[in-house]
């Protein structure tokens, strides 16, 4: 049976009378209300509750407690469009930066408004190509870290600093910081006379800060009407004060978890193609809210639509239209997918915009989720592993004793490797290609196939993530989720390095030492990984590996 919810469309089969149940039972509970109250006892019995709770509440009143900002986010836009800029290079990962990139993606940069590019690889590959697409007099560089100590962004700032140095006497001036109050950032944003600096409120966590400066001061640069957006996620946020029943982020947190609880923990998300950047911003969200303590949602983006052959029963699928439908090819694999037993999830949406009311429903939506499943929603306690083994790894850089990478050009080791794999893998399990690789979109075009025929040859789910992108992003569930996960780490061996100034390291190392430590990590944490080294040549390492896993499959 169908159920229609506002324009939420569910197709729960088996599983609708356990979604109705918790519904009404959450009504019971008043569990909407609680939440709002700010009510520690939603997800804790303990007293005091843990850190990173109640003092992680403030993206509850994101949408009506910006509206103050509005005013002084438009003129300082209008400033940097008055004169002539083209570009704004946002540097910063994970929650800091994946709002502005599906911002800009999503709706573009209005006419005359700078084009938002975002960094946040430290491949030199990806920080090289950066440097190649701007001018550098007429950009602004945007530094953005609600901790203002992340790495991978200060070590983005240094260099695009140094460069700025040699181009005019005021670099200060071409560069703004977003950021809590009272940050090293903000200190070293003082220190070298930065244009601009926009505190952010602590109590917003960066997966839930797509609503506070972190979003919407780059979303006003390109142009975008903010008070408008504050408008529509307001109204979605009076929405979900409502009875459980008639609550979009509750409906959807009730659906989602029954079917997690059920073994369907795969939220595998198709899109329109006017909306296709969306999924990355819920990735984080998801992942790294709800990926802990041994459980998790698993968000599969970016995975081509297939039969129902494809999958097994871990599906869980989420449609974002435009409308009422897709393509009519995608809606008769859809069409298949419902027959076959497989639940989806549907959210018309009248428009584009309409992402950014979702954005709060499913903020709502995951904060009831981590009390459903029982996981702090607002910490992420198996990111500052990785980070901790990172920074070991960086000491032991020239140690190539320590590296366990496999070489791709030792290919019979790499199929013997990928052969155990195959030979380990059980359903509900899933593979994470894990790229520390060039960001680039030739790239990408190769990892995507990689991807799929991981799929059809093994029937498992896939995810596909940079690193160190993904380590801010599905990092977290990886070490901290399911035991479930496949990693396949792909390292290259970069052929330009670059260095990062005032600092004693270059970018390779970094990234080699990331790639590592988070190994290193998920070995830890008893994750099943193979780690490649694809040489200096990705595109042919990657047919080679290609080539391996079908021969594994032998
Ligand atoms: O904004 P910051 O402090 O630089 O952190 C970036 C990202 O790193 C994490 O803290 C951990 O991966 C994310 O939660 C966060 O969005």
């Amino acid at each position: 049976m169908t159920l229609t919810k506002g324009s939420m469309r569910l197709t729960l089969g088996v599983y609708e009378r356990a979604i109705q149940q918790r519904l009404n039972e959450w009504e019971a509970q008043n569990l909407a209300g609680r939440i709002w109250q700010r009510d520690a006892t939603v997800w804790t019995a303990q007293t005091p509750p843990p850190p990173e709770l109640l003092d992680r509440l403030g993206w509850l009143d994101l949408p009506v407690e910006m509206r103050a900002h509005v005013d002084e986010w438009r003129t300082f836009a209008e400033e940097i469009h008055a004169e002539g800029f083209t570009h704004a290079v946002l540097l910063g990962m994970g929650g800091s930066s994946l709002a502005p990139e599906v911002f800009q993606q999503t709706f573009g940069n209005r006419n005359g408004y700078p084009e938002l590019l975002v960094l946040d690889s430290t491949h030199p590959d990806a920080v090289r190509a950066i440097e190649n697409q701007i001018d550098l007099t007429r950009t602004l560089f945007i530094v953005s870290s609600k901790s203002g100590t992340t790495i991978e962004t200060i070590s983005f700032f240094r260099y695009f600093w140094h460069l700025m140095r040699e181009a005019t006497d005021t670099p200060g001036s071409r560069f703004i910081a977003i950021t809590d109050p009272g940050t090293p950032l903000e200190e070293l944003a003082h220190a070298r006379h930065f244009r601009r600096v926009f505190n952010a409120p602590p109590d917003v966590g960066g997966r839930y800060s797509a609503l506070s400066p972190f979003g919407l001061v780059p979303a006003a640069l390109i142009g975008a009407d903010v008070a408008h957006w504050l408008q529509l996620a307001g109204d979605m946020a009076d929405a979900c004060r409502l009875p459980a029943s008639q609550n979009p982020g509750l409906v959807l947190a009730a659906a989602i978890g029954e079917m997690v609880r059920a073994g369907r923990d795969k939220l595998t998300f198709i899109t329109a193609p006017e909306v296709a950047a969306f999924p990355a911003w819920l990735e984080q969200l998801i992942a790294e809210s709800l990926g802990k303590e041994g459980k998790g949602v698993v968000p599969v983006v970016g995975e081509v639509l297939g039969e129902p052959g494809d999958y097994s029963n871990d599906r869980i699928f989420v449609v974002f239209s435009i409308g009422e439908t897709l393509t009519p090819d995608r809606e008769a694999r859809l069409a298949a997918l419902e027959k076959a037993g497989h639940p989806i999830i549907r959210l018309m949406l009248p428009n584009a915009e309409a992402i950014i009311p979702e954005m709060f429903a499913w903020e709502f939506a995951t904060a009831a989720l981590g009390a459903l499943l029982g996981v702090h929603p607002f910490n992420q306690p198996d990111v500052q592993l990785a980070k901790d083994l990172a920074r070991r790894a960086m000491k032991n850089a020239a140690d190539p004793q320590d590296d366990d990478a496999l070489s791709i050009e030792n290919i019979d080791t790499v199929i013997e490797a990928l052969r155990d794999v195959v030979e380990s893998v059980a359903p509900g399990d899933y593979i994470a290609l894990q790229a520390f690789l060039p960001p680039l979109p030739d790239i990408e075009a190769s990892l995507q196939a990689l991807r799929l025929e991981a799929r059809s040859l093994l029937r498992v789910a896939t995810t596909l993530g940079f690193g160190p992108r993904f380590l801010h992003s599905t990092g977290q569930l990886h070490k901290g989720g399911p035991k479930t996960a496949i990693c396949l780490q792909l390292v290259d061996a970069p052929m330009v390095d670059l260095l990062v100034p005032e600092t004693d390291y270059t970018f390779a190392q970094l990234i080699a030492a990331q790639a590592r430590g988070d190994a290193e990590a998920l070995r830890q944490r008893g994750q099943r990984i193979v780690r490649i080294n694809l040489g200096h040549d990705v595109q042919n390492g990657l047919t080679a590996l290609a080539g391996a896993l079908n021969e594994a499959m032998l």
